[in-house]
This record gives C-alpha cells, sequence and structure tokens, in this order.
C-alpha cells in the first residue's frame, strides 16, 4: 500500500498519488509525467516545494556555505551581465615582452605600466562591454599618473578585477613535449591576499596540444585536476574561478579533430570540478574556440566553427555554469569577432552567456596604435574601445 514518505510536502505526494491511481485505472487523460511522480501540471506549486524534497546521499561535508555560493554566483553572473566579457591584460612579463618586441618597444616595468594604464583610463562607458579585467600580479599593485591604483580605476568604473594565478608551465616528463601547470603550493595564501587586495575572480591557464599521441591521458586528467584544485582553492577564499583548458591551435589538424579533443578535455575538466565539489554556478569557463590548426590548409566559415563549438560545449558543459568566454588564441580581431557573433546566432540550445575573455584579439590594434608614443594616447585608446564596443554577444537561450 502507498504510504507518504518524510519529508515530501502533501501537494507533492498528492500528484504522485494521482498518477498512481491514473495507471491503475489507465486515464488516460492524465499526463505520463504524473505517473512518474512529478505534480499535475494545474496543481499550484507551493514555495519551497523542491528545496525540501528528500536529497538521498546529501554531501555531509558542505565545501561552501549558502552566503559563500551566493557571493561567487553573483560575482560570476555579474562578470557576464547583459552581454559583457573580460579585458585579459593578464600577460606574464615574459609574454609582455613578445607583444612589446613586435612594435619594438623595451619590456621595461614602466612601459607595461603606461600601456595598461592607456587601456584601464578610457571612457566609463567601457564597463557596457567590459565586465572584468585580468590582472597580472605586478599590475595589481600599479597606479595611474596621478598615484591611482589601477584597481580602484577599474572598480570605480563597475568593473570586477581578477588576477592570473597559475605560475605557468611545467614538463610532463615521458609525454611528447607535453605539460602540468605550477602555483598550486601556497595557492590559499596567495588567493587569500589577492582577495583582501581587491580582486574578486582568479585565472588558471591549462595548456592542451593536438599532435603525435597528444592529447594524452595523462596529460588531459593531470590538468583536468589540477584545473579543479585550483577552483576549490579559489571558491574558498572567496575568488570565483576562471576555469581555462585551451586546446592550443598550434598543428595541421582539421576542425573536426579539434572538436574530439576539446570534447575529451572538456568532459574531463567537468568530471574533475566535481570530484573537488566545486560549485560551478560560482564559475566561468574560458575554453578555445573549435577551430582547425594554424597550418590546416582546409578553411571554415563562422558558422561552421560556431557549430562545431557549441555543438562540443553543448555535450560537456553543464548548464548550472553561467558563462562561457572564450580566449581568442592568436586569432586576428577580425575573426575572433565574427566567430564570436556566429556563435551567438547558432540555432543550438545555449544555457550559458557566451561571451569574451580576449587578451589579443582587444589589444592588437591599440598596441599598434600606441607603438611606446605618450602622444598616441587618443589613437590608442579609440582602438581599444572601437575593439570592445565591436564584441556581439547575446544572452543564452
Ligand atoms: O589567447 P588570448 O586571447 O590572446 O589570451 C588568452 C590568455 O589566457 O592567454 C594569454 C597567455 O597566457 C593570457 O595573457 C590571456 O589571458
Amino acid at each position: 500500500m502507498w504510504r507518504p514518505q518524510k519529508g515530501v510536502p502533501r501537494t507533492a505526494w498528492a500528484g504522485i498519488r494521482a498518477g498512481m491511481t491514473a495507471c491503475r485505472s489507465k486515464d488516460a487523460s492524465l499526463p505520463l509525467a504524473c505517473c512518474l511522480g512529478a505534480a499535475r501540471p494545474t496543481e499550484r506549486r507551493e514555495p519551497g516545494m523542491y528545496e525540501s524534497r528528500p536529497v538521498t546521499m546529501a554531501h555531509q561535508f558542505p565545501a561552501l556555505t549558502s552566503e559563500q555560493k551566493k557571493a561567487l554566483s553573483e560575482t560570476a553572473r555579474r562578470i557576464v551581465a547583459n552581454g559583457k566579457g573580460i579585458l585579459a591584460a593578464d600577460e606574464s612579463v615574459g609574454t609582455m615582452g613578445n607583444r612589446l618586441q613586435r612594435i619594438k618597444v623595451e619590456n621595461t616595468e614602466e612601459n607595461r605600466r603606461q600601456f595598461r594604464e592607456l587601456l584601464f583610463t578610457v571612457d566609463s562607458s567601457i564597463s557596457q562591454s567590459i565586465g572584468g579585467v585580468i590582472l597580472f600580479h605586478e599590475t595589481l599593485y600599479q597606479k595611474d599618473g596621478q598615484g591611482k591604483l589601477f584597481r580602484d580605476i577599474l572598480k570605480e568604473k563597475g568593473i570586477v578585477v581578477g588576477i592570473k594565478l597559475d605560475q605557468g608551465v611545467a614538463p610532463l616528463a615521458g609525454t611528447n613535449k607535453e605539460t602540468t601547470v605550477q602555483g598550486l603550493d601556497g595557492l590559499s595564501e596567495r588567493c587569500a591576499q589577492y582577495k583582501k587586495d581587491g580582486a574578486d575572480f582568479g585565472k588558471w591557464r591549462a595548456v592542451l596540444k593536438i599532435d603525435n599521441q597528444c592529447p594524452s591521458h595523462l596529460a588531459i586528467q593531470e590538468n583536468a585536476n589540477t584545473l579543479a584544485r585550483y577552483a576549490s582553492i579559489c571558491q574558498q577564499n572567496g575568488l570565483v574561478p576562471i576555469v581555462e583548458p585551451e586546446v592550443i591551435p598550434d598543428g595541421s589538424h582539421d576542425m573536426e579533430h579539434c572538436q574530439y579533443v576539446t570534447e575529451k578535455v572538456l568532459a574531463a575538466v567537468y568530471k574533475a570540478l566535481n570530484d573537488h565539489h566545486v560549485y560551478l554556478e560560482g564559475t566561468l569557463l574560458k575554453p578555445n574556440m573549435v577551430t582547425a590548426g594554424h597550418a590546416c590548409t582546409k578553411k571554415y566559415t563562422p558558422e561552421q566553427v560556431a557549430m562545431a563549438t557549441v555543438t562540443a560545449l553543448h555535450r560537456t558543459v553543464p548548464a548550472a555554469v553561467p558563462g562561457i568566454c572564450f580566449l581568442s588564441g592568436g586569432m586576428s580581431e577580425e575573426d575572433a569577432t565574427l566567430n564570436l557573433n556566429a556563435i551567438n546566432l547558432c540555432p543550438l540550445p545555449k544555457p550559458w552567456k557566451l561571451s569574451f575573455s580576449y587578451g589579443r584579439a582587444l589589444q592588437a590594434s591599440a598596441l599598434a596604435a600606441w607603438g611606446g608614443k605618450a602622444e598616441n594616447k587618443k589613437a590608442t585608446q579609440e582602438a581599444f574601445m572601437k575593439r570592445a564596443l565591436k564584441r556581439e554577444t547575446a544572452s543564452g537561450s
């Protein structure tokens, strides 16, 4: 005989009982869902009804309090609200050196500061398209010409401040030159300090390559686990983790191969995040778009890239993740814009915000316009604003 079970609201049981009766009496007017325990569609659903359903195997040792979860998910959603994206201005000293070399500017702390001052002091309307800026350690503590901290300038514009937390790659011995990421030692202490110093999100970039025997099972598992461990530490310290597993576009592989690899990598990452009890609503994903390798002779349209990218994400990224912010991975500014636009127009279900976290695709024109000369301030800021405002993003469906 059917008996109500403890902890289930009476109204829910009424629906289940109606369904069971319908099964017995073969009442074809009742929807099948009633027989599977759902309430009848016309039945009033009371607030809190779902929260009080019995949870089998409830987690005994919650990783975060509800207040911590609320704060993390609010920050994550704020960064990608209303089609906004992220400016990745977190180039390490070495990477910034490569960018400056191209415009024949010396890689000094002062030159890096001057260029970044131009980006951060553009008109406040930039906050309509940029919700977050990722900084490198040195930049979090730098100031503008008037002595004002960059982080305060950004916050006053309503932009969320983020910090690069990984400390670069290290070789995985016995593989075809694959890597893991360093920076877990002391990470909790660094996160706590950065939080005090105004950062509200972090970034950790893992690199996977497509080549002979690559990415190996070891590289996929090691990088997924390291990303998950980083994400867990971030959340414990009140920082929203940006999870960046980049499948790099070096090589002659076609787009289909990139899709296959991207799906394997993302599936492993979300399994690891779950294993580490990471709260997905308080995270953002920063993936590569699914494209052919730079040396591939076959060319693909933005619509093909969009379909392959959204298919890969749709198969692997839970709907609980609030936003997916693509890296630009060496794409031209134009291609990065066209591809992102096509991704947002792709007719597949898209339960997340789809936006950008571009480094090169937001800064290339601005760097070229600057050329290391103070008198190019106006041209530099105009070039940056033009790019930032051109991003085409839209909310998930
Ligand atoms: O690929 P992009 O859009 O230029 O940059 C993406 C990115 O993750 O990679 C760079 C190198 O680590 C970082 O500076 C940046 O945040």
